[in-house]
């Protein structure tokens, strides 16, 4: 067993533990503290026991009966009351277990959510760090609760075993020594074998799942049929035979193994018990035992030979689990240091964008993290107050990383940006994302309501429903809405009496949403992919609308929308080749022209063809 995993797994689950005593520090007190009490109860249920034993066995005179029945009150009620007690903090523990498996589960997962919106935009295009989101979301999510409830019993096991050493150690500290040493090895027998059986059902799923495919076909009549004709029906039975002979004679020996080690294991807890037994009975002849003290310690003997088999079980788990837990721990301990800004609050940025709304890029960079190449370079471009400016380029050329630059989602490598000559980076995200306003090609679905997927465009208000419908009116978007249900009308099929909408009426919503935002800055990076030409023709003249009175970047591979815009900016790997208003650009008869013609061209190519056909 690799006992580093065991430890690290357990450090893990601490961790997560302390998370959880910070959100719920009164409840999570009590359900860390019934274990503690009931371990304390062992001592304390043994010493009266013994006290009571004592009482009655000892050799005074019959007249002294009563005496010892009055003496003997406290003991038991002390013994009663342990008992009791004992009852009621199991049934404490269930209660809490209950009471804390939802809040726990919503506590971690809302944490794993807020590192991940927390978590620069940067990670999030990492396909590892989704993979890590993917894994701390499903554990935090269903598993969680379940560590921990591991975790609690392997604690109250350990307290309730401290019990059982101290009522030995009461007694003879040598038996104590002998008694941890029998159950340590107990514990680690069984534990290693318990390990050995959960790896051999893991490692027999894929050969279970290959019989059960097996069998499977071989009840079809499709295949009965091929089969006779082929005569290859004992050949599969044979195959099939194989496969669960041989899952059998590997379960089968994981049993012998464990039966083999189950006897070791009585035998060494045996001998020990017999070896305590002789001794005690060696201490009571010579008068330093008592009658009590000796059940007692048998008792707290066999006690604790029983702790060492339940116990395998939940550290079992905890151990198979391990690799989640760490996941889910370092998850939730690694992105706050990377997304969060740590600095003290006197230098967090305050800055607010300026009202004239002058945005330029000075030798701005891009690299990628964990890559070798900039994807973008030297970048000076101003976007003037009002002004329209088309991004083109071919594909991969850095369209997308500039817009995500301009918008302050990632931080140039080198180079700077600047908001009326302040850095984006020295402004406060809040006040500069209430003044930009965006609608990317891979926008969200929002599979909820009308209200939701217009209304999240501006969330620090609620806006109104006129509101809502203006900017679902300036994008065509009005039609979505029904009387009956207005704008909680249900989309996407997720949600109850949902409908399905196309992909451009999906993209409406997301530019009504954009439309929202009185915003200075409107960026709109591919917006039309998803429309049919008609609405795009529509959708044109809305987004004039729009624009009225804002800076506008939009990206997009139809050069029929650039060339009205005011400037057009060519990028090639990464460069800005050209920039000029349409006609200039043509003029020049460089990079752009030569793509407006190849769309022009297929166009026209295209018309010709529909005019043949019809
Ligand atoms: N998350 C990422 N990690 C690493 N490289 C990336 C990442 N995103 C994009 N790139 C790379 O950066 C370069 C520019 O990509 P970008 O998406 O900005 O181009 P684009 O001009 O918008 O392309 P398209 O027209 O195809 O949308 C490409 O080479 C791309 O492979």
């Amino acid at each position: 067993m690799n006992q580093n995993a065991l430890g690290t797994a357990f450090r893990g689950s601490f961790r997560l533990l302390y998370r959880i005593y910070r959100y719920i520090p009164v409840l999570s007190l009590i359900w860390l503290g019934v274990p503690l009490l009931l371990g304390a109860l062992v001592v304390t249920g043994y010493s009266a026991q013994q006290r009571l034993i004592d009482l009655f066995m000892s050799s005074h005179a019959a007249s002294a009966w009563a005496d010892r029945i009055a003496n003997a009150w406290p003991f038991l009620i002390i013994f009663t009351g342990t008992a009791v007690a004992r009852c009621l903090l199991n049934a404490l523990q269930r209660v809490l277990d209950t009471a804390l498996r939802d809040q726990v589960s919503r506590y971690i997962q809302a944490e794993v959510h807020d590192k991940a919106a927390a978590a620069p935009l940067e990670l999030l295009d990492q396909p590892e760090y989704y993979d890590r989101l993917h894994r701390a979301e499903s554990v935090a999510g269903t598993d969680v609760f379940g560590v921990l409830s591991n975790l609690i019993s392997v604690v109250r096991f350990l307290f309730e075993l401290f019990g059982c050493l101290t009522v030995t150690a009461l007694c003879s500290p040598l038996l104590t020594v002998m008694l941890a040493v029998v159950f340590a090895a107990s514990f680690a027998i069984r534990l290693e074998s318990d390990l050995v059986k959960r790896r051999l059902n893991r490692d027999l799923t894929r050969p279970g799942r290959e019989a059960d495919y097996l069998s499977g076909i071989m009840r079809k009549p499709e295949t009965v049929r091929d089969m006779r004709i082929s005569g290859s029906m004992s050949y599969l039975i044979a195959k099939w035979g194989a496969v669960m002979q041989r899952s059998l004679g590997l379960r089968m020996n994981a049993n012998r193994r464990e039966i083999r080690r189950g006897i070791f294991v009585s035998s060494i807890q045996i001998a020990g018990l017999c070896a305590a037994m002789a001794w005690m009975v060696l201490r009571m002849r010579a008068g330093g035992l008592s009658a009590g003290a000796f059940v007692v310690v048998f008792q707290a003997m066999r006690q604790a030979y029983g702790i060492s088999g339940r116990m395998v079980f939940p550290v079992g788990k905890v151990y198979i689990q391990s690799a989640k837990i760490i996941d889910l721990v370092q998850f939730i301990a690694e992105i706050p240091a990377a997304g969060r800004d740590t600095r003290p609050i006197e230098q967090l940025p305050m800055k607010k964008p300026g009202p004239y709304g002058q945005i330029a890029f000075a030798k701005a960079a891009y690299r990628y993290p964990g890559h070798d190449r900039a994807v973008l370079q030297d970048i000076d471009l101003t976007l003037k107050p009002g002004e329209t400016v088309a991004l083109v380029g071919e594909n991969g050329a850095g369209k997308s990383t500039l817009v995500k630059l301009l918008l302050g989602l990632y931080a140039p490598t080198s180079g700077r940006i600047t908001w009326d000559g302040i850095d984006l980076q020295d402004m406060d995200p809040r006040s500069l994302r209430r003044e930009m306003s965006a609608v990317f090609q891979d926008f969200v679905r929002y599979e909820t309501t009308l209200r939701d997927n217009v209304g999240f465009g501006l969330p620090e208000e609620a806006a109104s429903d006129d509101r809502l419908r203006a900017a679902l009116r300036a994008c065509r978007a009005e039609s979505l809405e029904r009387q009956a249900e207005g704008l909680d009308r249900r989309v996407g099929r997720l949600t109850e009496g949902g409908r399905e909408l196309s992909g451009g009426q999906w993209q409406r919503l997301a530019i009504s949403r954009a439309a929202l935002r009185d915003a200075q800055l409107l960026v709109l990076d591919e917006p039309t992919s998803a429309l049919d030409p008609q609405y795009e023709t529509e959708l044109y003249r809305t987004f004039r609308q729009l624009a009225a009175g804002r800076t506008v970047l939009f990206v997009s591979h139809r050069l029929g929308w650039a060339r009205h815009a005011d400037r057009i900016v060519v990028l090639r790997q990464g460069r800005i080749v050209e920039e000029g208003a349409h006609d200039t650009l043509m003029a020049a008869n460089g990079e752009y022209a030569s793509m407006f013609r190849a769309q022009a061209a297929w166009y026209q190519a295209e018309a010709a063809e529909r005019i043949q056909y019809m």
